[in-house]
């Protein structure tokens, strides 16, 4: 497992010293679970050992997420936590043990205090039948029904009781889930987050005849539940909340709540039970309303804390803005399904350095395609990922167990994650719906089934639709490098709202083509790309890391204005590498430059040219780049489009590899020698120069990207160079935000040659040969 280095604002949360609330709110992927875990590890080194520290999450999923987590990640972060906290004064020197921890998720612990409640009431006459568990939802549906038929014979002219079934059980299970205990109260009650002027037809006016009826209604329902010894979550939770308010809990010291925005005002107000009534407990709750996907969200549906009756004032409550977690491209796709769909995001997200490949559409024409698709993209990445390191997301948990299914037939391990026990150790691929992948991530995610009507299940319902769009945004940004969006027939409005840059749409003939080639033969194509990669990052790190020194400018220009073709290219390195001093570390990376460059003239020879494929005639190709690269210098214009000439030319047959070399240096010596140009901007020091720098950083990298999709011309999954998404980690910040400050900047870099970076790894390897 990584080792993570937390921000300065990410372990100043973690260690939060003060007694009380404390709410963490963050963007998808700005590591508010992971706060939450440094803050368990931080309690727990200070608290007594008769202290006990809960952990609550909604899903039973993310709660097995985190035990597997804390199991596996007693040392995942890089710093020590500091002592001296005020908090933890009370604790004395010879109880050094650690306190308990609970891990749970929230409606199980609901249920263990249900279960106390029905032990107490067996006896009771109206409550002697309550059931052990939740009924089917064909037992609800008739009760409901027939109290459905008490009121409508009671309000034979009603209005509201006409509405379908959806309808008003949503309705009443929203009054029980928040708690509105009299009529009095619904009647005032405003219903947050629904927007009046569209949703008219959906609203229930306040002080109504209409809401008199379903108050009613709710009652008659939940009575009729208990009466005929059935049960279901909403009054589930009543039930628990009236046992414990009766019969006080066993009390934990301090309590954390991921994904809080989800939980429902029962639900916060069942937990409040659980606090410790003393000045050093802490209560920290993690966030996210953009993520909030349950109609009945408390906190996610726009209340406030106060409205639980929790005061979390000034430096309480925080924000966590920076996506650690996917890419750039993925980010901005999720912020496009946002922004496209006419919902606004509370917090900007800040990318952090990320970059990679664009989403991957995949629209197929039938259902069997979209199954081929799924598996071909699996056994794909076979070797590049575990499949532990895949998950399948769609909406429904039938769809769920259909996928499952048909995964597992085409021979790839694959377990169907749900409320039973679910073990994160076991190598198969995670099959799940999107709710369930809350709080989860990883390295590749395919979302499944996203088809019209199955996602938004009713767009005509908007209160349905933005909740549809809320768990698509969840699904995308739970992939930390690869999204693969999959539909068949006709896809959601929800994508065919969005632009299609967004995507790489992918074109699922030439797929096939490149899934059906060699297992062998795909990894050496991957290892032509990054060798090339490393080459070019190898330029830049020099560059970057004799910055100060003059003469290395000078060397560093000979080396590339010198370059013709390879062998110029290694001949010149060597010349520089033999007047180097023995220590010199110049040295060490023009040795692995010179390796890289004999190694990659070894394998890129025959290799490239077979896949690359450029469907341009030489004028028309130039026009296009043009249009494409604005900015690129006519000569650059020329030798790009030669290269693609030269290249489809020679498809076939053998290649004069030198000439495309030298059109490939002739590029990079001209866009490179533009960004040293722009480094008296760069020493500069001001807002100006990081622009142009990020200008000149485009420039250098369009220039790759461009590259990087000729060799790899058939092969729409441009995803597997890790290589290459290294390299683009630190562009970002400073191509996109334009308004990256110099020390940002410089922060970026130092990140660059940090430990186990690219310089350490060419050493490590060069200490091994
Ligand atoms: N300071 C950091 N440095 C490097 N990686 C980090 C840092 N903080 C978090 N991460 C990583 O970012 C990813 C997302 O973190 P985490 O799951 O805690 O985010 P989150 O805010 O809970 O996300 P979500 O709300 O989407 O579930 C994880 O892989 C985590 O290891």
């Amino acid at each position: 497992m990584k080792k993570i280095s937390l921000d300065q604002e990410q372990l100043s949360l973690a260690k939060f010293n003060s007694s009380g609330p404390f709410a963490i709110k963050g963007i998808a992927g700005s590591g508010k679970t992971t706060v939450g875990l440094k803050r368990l590890q931080y309690l727990r080194t200070k608290a007594t050992s008769e202290d006990k520290i809960l952990v609550v999450t909604y899903h039973k999923v993310l709660t097995d997420y985190l035990k597997y987590l804390g199991d596996e990640g007693e040392d995942i972060f890089e710093e020590e936590v500091l002592d001296n906290q005020e908090l933890f004064q009370h604790k004395k020197e010879e109880d050094k043990k650690p306190c308990g921890v609970d891990i749970i998720n929230i409606d199980k612990l609901v249920h263990q205090y249900y279960s106390k409640y029905r032990d107490l009431k067996k006896n009771h006459k109206h409550y002697k039948s309550l059931p052990r568990f939740t009924s089917p939802y064909r037992d609800l549906h008739e009760t409901f029904m027939q109290s459905l038929e008490i009121l409508k014979d009671r309000y034979p002219d009603s209005k509201v009781l006409k509405r379908d079934y959806n309808f008003l059980k949503k309705e009443i299970d929203f009054i029980n889930n928040c708690r509105i205990v009299s009529e009095k109260s619904y009647q005032i009650f405003s219903r947050v987050g629904r927007n009046r002027n569209e949703e008219q037809k959906y609203t229930i006016p306040k002080k109504s005849q209409a809401r008199r009826e379903l108050f009613e209604l709710r009652r008659e329902y939940n009575n009729n539940l208990i009466i005929q010894g059935k049960m279901d979550f909403p009054v589930m939770r009543l039930l628990a909340i009236r046992y414990i308010s009766e019969n006080p809990p066993m009390c934990y010291q301090h309590i954390i709540i991921d994904e809080c925005q989800d939980l429902d005002r029962s639900r916060m107000d069942f937990l409040k039970f659980f606090l410790k009534d003393n000045n050093t407990t802490t209560a920290t709750f993690l966030y996210d309303n953009a993520q909030s996907i349950y109609e009945g969200s408390w906190l996610g549906n726009g209340h406030a804390f106060s409205s639980l009756g929790i005061n979390i004032l000034g430096n309480r409550s925080r924000i966590l803005k920076y996506n650690y977690r996917t890419t750039y491209e993925i980010q901005s796709a999720a912020q496009s399904l946002i922004k496209h769909n006419n919902y606004k995001q509370e917090i900007e997200p800040v990318m952090i350095n990320k970059g990679g490949v664009k989403p991957f559409l995949a629209e197929c024409k039938t259902q069997a395609d979209h199954d081929k698709y799924i598996i071909d993209t699996i056994k794909n990445q076979e070797r590049n990922l575990d499949l532990k390191d895949i998950i399948v997301a769609c909406r429904t948990n039938q769809e769920a167990e259909r996928l499952t299914l048909v995964i597992s037939d085409s021979g790839i391990d694959c377990t169907h994650f749900r409320s039973s026990q679910n073990n994160f150790k076991n190598n198969t691929v995670r099959v799940m719906t999107i709710n369930c992948t809350k709080g989860l991530e990883s390295e590749m995610v395919i979302l499944a089934n996203l088809n019209k009507d199955v996602i938004p299940v009713n767009s005509k319902d908007p209160i349905q639709a933005l909740q549809d769009l809320r768990i698509l945004y969840v699904g995308m940004t739970r992939a930390s490098n690869i999204l693969h969006l999959v539909s068949y027939e006709e896809s959601s409005p929800f994508i065919q709202n969005m632009p299609l840059d967004s995507f790489k749409l992918v074109d699922l003939e030439q797929y096939q083509e490149f899934v059906l080639l060699e297992k062998d033969m795909k990894q050496e194509v991957r290892s032509l790309i990054s060798q090339l990669m490393d080459e070019l990052a190898l330029f830049e790190q020099i560059r970057n890391e004799y910055r100060p020194e003059s003469n290395f400018q000078e060397c560093f220009e000979n080396l590339m204005t010198g370059v013709i073709n390879i062998e110029r290219i290694t001949d010149k390195a060597e010349e520089i590498h033999v007047k180097l001093d023995q220590n010199s570390s110049l040295k060490n990376l023009i040795s692995s430059f010179i390796e890289t460059c004999l190694l990659k003239k070894h394998l890129a020879r025959e290799e490239m040219m077979k896949f690359s494929r450029c469907p341009f005639k030489m004028e028309s190709r130039k026009k296009n780049l043009e249009k494409r690269y604005p900015y690129f210098s006519e000569e650059s214009i020329q030798s790009l489009a030669s290269i693609g000439h030269l290249t489809q030319q020679n498809q076939k047959e053998s290649i004069d590899y030198s000439s495309f070399i030298s059109g490939f240096s002739k590029i990079l010596e001209i866009e490179l020698h533009n960004i040293f140009e722009e480094r008296s901007y760069f020493d500069n020091a001001n807002f100006e120069g990081t622009k142009q720098f990020g200008s000149g950083t485009y420039k250098l990298y369009d220039i790759l990207k461009y590259i990087y999709h000729h060799v790899s011309g058939t092969l729409n999954d441009i995803n597997e160079s890790l290589e290459y998404i290294n390299f683009r980690k630190q562009r970002n910040k400073a191509t996109h935000a334009h308004c990256v400050r110099l020390e940002e900047y410089e922060v970026i870099e130092k990140e660059m040659l940090r430990p186990n970076g690219i310089i350490d790894m060419l050493h490590d390897q060069l200490e091994k040969e």
